[in-house]
């Protein structure tokens, strides 16, 4: 087993958890995990920065805490080819690892570093499949692959044992609400993306009194430079795009792997015959033909940019294209999680996130959005006459399903 880095928690060892059995200071047997080492730094301690920034220390704890969770979904493991004497080759863990590794590991972070308060997460993962009979190796390897990103990272001297990531990941259950503070998190957005090799996003949000007051979004396939006009992919352009924004002071995006971070806004146009517009890559999780009427309407001239998860609501607020459209099949609920950071990150980019009806999203009615139909996004100037084209494409969609 490794030797530990000294500890750089902010909070005396041990964080608060609440079974102190939970974690351990060994580390685990290692099970032959490797990342790519991109030139991987230290994360720097968190602290608070005189930057009148009231949720400063929140925000670099959440920056900090969605970085190695981007680093952990990364993970590559080396097992033996078979016969063992052919060396070893690279295999990905299973898609259940990264998710839940990347839930315990924000849960963890923002315990040890953000100590004022009760502690509550509303996020997707639960424990119980990982508490099943049978689940026991794949809990040891999320439990190894969340040791040893924190170990990799070197400013954490803790190792955490299953029982202490079951109950980790169980602290994402609580059901957020008006009041309070609330930590919101999709592990893994855009699985479909992630599992296709395309975009996803580790999205965290955090709730003052039911309004959301700070987003990160870590994009580790998205292009750092402008995807307008591509499909998402990159061509040999540097990927890992950090956006984060707090109220009132704007969205920044930065490299995942460090630079500094640069003010975004959304793009100015004002002729919808220049946008273009986002929309989910999966036809499941957005009416495209909906999305097309509403285009049409508009005048847009541009082909539709489908790519997964909220790194659309990020690329939105750097003005790589000027519109986002989602418009679920009926009866789909909306989760606060698929929405809360991206929100935020276009809000402050000076962009307006609404419903169809043009209702401001309220995320203050617990682990779901009460919604008129969809979510539209974009720049002051064209709302209006999104908005009109919305409505009249819906009502035309209505009178045709209601002549079947
Ligand atoms: N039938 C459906 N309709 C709309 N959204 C759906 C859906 N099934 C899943 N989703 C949500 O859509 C999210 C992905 O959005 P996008 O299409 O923008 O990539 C998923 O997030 P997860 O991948 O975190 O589960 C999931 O929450
Ligand atoms: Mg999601």
């Amino acid at each position: 087993s490794r030797a530990l880095a000294p500890s750089r928690a902010r909070l005396p060892y041990p964080p608060p958890f609440p079974a102190s059995s939970s974690f351990s200071t060994a580390a685990s047997p290692s099970r032959l995990l490797s990342r790519p080492r991109r030139g991987f730094q230290r994360l720097p301690p968190v602290r608070a920065m005189a930057s009148g920034n009231p949720y400063a220390a929140e925000l670099a704890a959440a920056k900090k805490a969605v970085t190695l969770a981007a680093r952990l979904c990364k993970v590559t493991r080396l097992v033996p080819f078979s016969p063992p004497s052919c060396g070893l080759r690279s295999e990905r863990p299973s898609a259940p690892h990264f998710s839940g590794g990347s839930q315990i590991l924000v849960s963890l972070v923002l315990k040890m570093e953000v100590s004022s308060g009760p502690f509550s997460l509303v996020a997707e993962e639960d424990s119980e499949e990982l508490r099943k009979d049978g689940a026991g190796e794949i809990l040891e390897e999320i439990t190894d692959l969340v040791n040893e990103t924190l170990v990799d990272d070197g400013s954490y001297n803790i190792s955490f044992t299953k029982e202490g990531i079951l109950s980790a990941i169980d602290d994402g259950k609580s059901e957020g609400g008006p009041s309070g503070r609330h930590w919101v998190l999709d592990p893994i957005d855009g699985t479909k993306g992630f599992l296709r090799g395309d975009q996803y996003a580790i999205a965290l949000a955090l709730l003052d009194e039911g309004k959301v007051v700070l987003g990160v979004l870590a994009c580790p396939n998205l292009p750092l430079s402008s995807i307008s006009n591509t499909n998402g992919s990159s061509s040999g352009d540097q990927v890992g795009a950090l956006f984060s924004a707090t109220i009132g002071c704007g969205t920044e995006v930065e490299s995942l792997y460090g630079s500094p971070a640069q003010k975004v806004t959304v793009c100015s146009i004002d002729n919808p015959v220049d946008a273009s517009f986002f929309e989910s890559y999966e036809s499941a999780h957005s009416m495209h033909d909906l999305t097309s009427s509403i285009a049409e309407k508009l005048g847009v001239l541009a082909p539709p940019v489908r790519i997964d998860s909220q790194a659309k609501y990020g690329a939105l607020a750097r003005g790589d294209g000027a519109i986002y459209l989602r418009f679920p099949h009926k009866g789909y609920k909306e989760k606060i999680w698929d929405h809360a950071a991206g929100s935020i990150v276009v809000t402050e980019a000076g962009g307006i996130v609404t419903d169809a009806a043009g209702n401001d999203l309220d995320f203050s009615k617990g682990r779901f959005l009460e919604l008129d139909t969809g979510i539209i996004a974009t720049n002051k100037q064209l709302m209006p006459s999104l908005l009109k084209a919305v409505q009249q494409s819906i009502e035309e969609k209505k009178q045709a399903t209601s002549l079947l």
